[in-house]
């Protein structure tokens, strides 16, 4: 009871809160990786995740047994490659962390290749075995495979779009990280809404929705707006060829599930920048865009619109828009 109470008086960095429980399976597609490992360590200290299915062509089996051993309360299965039918049955959640990461001197799209088929396939399955899931995508690029997942679910005849999500969770956890250190504040108190895609210039930080962000100006906005669009090319950098991040995208990932399971046990009021089948730029042609989104009951609740922007945040969403759609439509095509 204690540990419950303190829980909820957490500040709202913390990574998860739990408010009412109800049975709650999640599977993980790509456990095996270097996402999905700590993923799904993560997944199973959540307390609202009441059964974990781990899922992936090489791995999983080993992930799943190590994993089940964690004093939590739920319970772990692992399914080999042949077995991902199995590992769909029943699951209200599916994240997808499977693919290949970047190298350096990469770009997102330049995974386009590898990835769009990697989720395609699964994509299928989920619509095959649990047609009725919340589907969270990570693999990139996201601004390509959310469409993908989409374009696959609709064939199918299985699309709902309150239950898909591209996670951009990764660089809302780095600019409200990356603003802490510029205004030497707490990072609980320096939360950023990063609206657009995933990817460069794609996304769009928006600091002067932020007390502390709005002061930052001139050449130190300039430098953490880059640090911010290209914060993943910074670890790509420093892993050398060893890929790209993977813990703070468990974090991110774990985050953005406990997020999507409270809002769907019913907790009002949890709201948080996603890539979803979005109107606010419809107008454009750009039918998937990530804005401050509340979760709920049916997954996505309510598309937030993007609010009062600076001059500065204008010309950012100017860049990003072309780019955006010309990804979505990538995908698009390859689905269609
Ligand atoms: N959305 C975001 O913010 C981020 C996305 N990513 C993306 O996440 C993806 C995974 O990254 P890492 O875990 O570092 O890569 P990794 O190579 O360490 O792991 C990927 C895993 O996917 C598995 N896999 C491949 N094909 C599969 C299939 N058909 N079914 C099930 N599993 C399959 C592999 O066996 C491997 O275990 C990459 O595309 C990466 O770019 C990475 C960081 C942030
Ligand atoms: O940079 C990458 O390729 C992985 C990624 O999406 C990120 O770290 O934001």
């Amino acid at each position: 009871m204690l540990a419950r109470t303190a829980l909820r008086t957490l500040p709202s960095t913390r990574l998860f809160s739990s408010s009412a429980s109800r049975l709650t399976k999640v599977a993980v597609l790509g456990a095996g990786g270097g996402i999905g490992q700590p993923l799904s360590l993560l997944l199973k200290s959540d307390p609202l995740v009441t059964s974990l299915s781990l899922y992936d062509i090489r791995g999983a089996p080993g992930v799943a047994a190590d994993v089940s051993h964690v004093d939590t309360g739920s319970e772990v299965q692992g399914y080999a490659a042949d077995q991902l039918d199995q590992a769909l049955e029943g699951v209200k959640v599916v994240v997808i962390p499977a693919g290949v990461p970047r190298k350096p001197g990469m770009t997102r799209d330049d995974l386009f290749n590898t990835n769009a088929s990697i989720v395609r396939d699964l994509a299928a399955a989920i619509a095959r075995v649990s047609p009725e899931a919340h589907i969270l995508v990570i693999s990139n690029p996201v601004n390509s495979t959310v469409p993908i997942v989409a374009g696959t679910l609709e064939k199918a005849g299985v699309f709902n779009p309150k239950r898909l999500f591209g996670i951009t969770t990764l660089d809302v956890v780095r600019a409200t990280r990356f603003l802490a250190g510029e205004v030497d504040a707490s990072p609980s108190e320096t939360p950023v809404t990063v609206i657009g895609g995933h990817s460069g210039a794609t996304i769009v930080p928006l600091l002067s929705q932020s007390s502390f962000g709005k002061k930052v100006t001139g050449e130190k906005y300039e430098k953490i707006v880059h640090r911010i669009q290209y914060g993943g090319d910074e670890v790509v950098k420093a892993k050398d060829g060893a890929g790209s991040a993977t813990l703070s995208m468990a974090y991110a990932g774990a985050k953005f599930t406990n997020s999507l399971l409270r809002g769907l046990n019913g907790e009002k009021g949890v709201v948080t920048p996603t890539f979803v089948r979005s109107p606010l730029y419809e107008d454009q042609g750009i039918d998937f865009f990530s804005s401050n989104v509340e979760l709920g009951p049916n997954g996505v609740e309510k598309i937030h619109p993007v609010g009062n922007i600076s001059a500065e945040e204008e010309k950012l969403l100017e860049a990003c828009l072309p780019e955006l759609k010309k990804n979505i439509e990538k995908g698009k095509a390859f689905v269609a």
